[in-house]
């Protein structure tokens, strides 16, 4: 089963405690002339939500590409479980459990949401065509399971009342979510989230929080975020890394990094600090 009866452990305090399911060391990353990544460390633990914020530029898109295989860079090490992540293919990366959203929503608009969420599902498909041939009796045994585990995301991220329609002609909100159980569909063991809420209204942007929220405490799945609105980050977040022209100026909790001289100099600038909550 999925979602809803994964065993994994509730989110608790102890996720700084815990083995870093990521390691990232010292990654240098160079385009021509621009230095994207200039010596990039950070871990993420068990059951963690660590999000990355800083201006454009900053460089976290290119983490993101450098942990889902896009980028290949110039020097360090990136640890995920056992495996070393660099050199290997998206799909590769994709296989050992790490699954992504995009900025942009990345979806078959012209599918149900119940087929998009069946598409995610399909490093779950163990037997090849040929072999389903062979092995029907197994092969349809498989779609039911997959079919159970999707109607398991679907209830999760309440998604019940849309499940039959076109992802297309959903509000953006709701696109946003099916991207999400998409994500999820896969069964990862590390989530990328880029950008959940970008372009959301207010509600939209509640409900993605809670959903984010619910993914970390119910099914103890570690993320990484990505995102601009700073509220948010702040209000989700166990620990934030804040980049600033390729490399990291202070990585804490919230409160660490709000009160934090050399983040409300480089990246809020004074006019912007951080009020600290009660
Ligand atoms: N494929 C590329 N070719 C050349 N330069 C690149 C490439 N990808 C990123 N860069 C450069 O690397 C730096 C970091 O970019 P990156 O997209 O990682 O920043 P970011 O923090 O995600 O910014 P934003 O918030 O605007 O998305 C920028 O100067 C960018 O122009």
């Amino acid at each position: 089963m999925v979602v809803v009866t994964a065993t994994q452990a509730r989110h608790s305090e102890h996720t700084q405690e815990s083995t870093p399911v990521l390691r990232f060391e010292d990654v240098v990353l160079g385009f021509e002339g621009v230095t994207a990544l200039n010596g990039v460390s950070f871990t993420v633990n068990q059951g963690e939500l660590f999000a990355v914020i800083g201006p454009n530029g900053a460089g976290k898109t290119s983490i993101f590409n450098v942990l889902s295989g896009v980028y290949r860079p110039q020097r360090g090490a990136v640890r995920f479980g056992g495996e070393d992540l660099l050199g290997r293919r998206p799909h590769a990366i994709a296989r050992l459990g790490i699954a992504r959203t995009f900025q942009n929503i990345e979806l078959f608009s012209n599918l149900t949401v119940l087929d998009n969420l069946m598409l995610g599902r399909h490093h779950h498909h163990p037997y090849g065509v040929l072999a389903a041939f062979a092995w029907l009796g197994k092969a349809q045994r498989n779609e039911r399971a997959n079919r159970r585990a999707v109607e398991e995301i679907v209830d999760f991220l309440e998604l019940t009342q849309w499940r039959r329609f076109p992802v297309g002609l959903l509000p953006y909100g709701v696109q946003k979510r099916v991207e999400l159980g998409r994500a999820l569909a896969s069964e990862p063991k590390l989530l990328l989230l880029d950008e959940p809420v970008a372009g959301m209204n207010l509600e939209e942007t509640e409900d993605m929080a809670r959903f984010i929220l619910d993914i970390r405490d119910d099914l103890g799945l570690p993320m990484v975020m990505v995102e601009h609105q700073m509220g948010l980050v702040m209000d989700l977040a166990d620990r934030i890394m804040v980049m600033d022209f390729g490399k990291p100026i202070r990585t804490g909790t919230p409160k660490d990094v709000a009160t934090d001289p050399d983040v409300v100099r480089a990246y809020l600038g004074e006019e912007h600090r951080v009020v600290e909550k009660p």
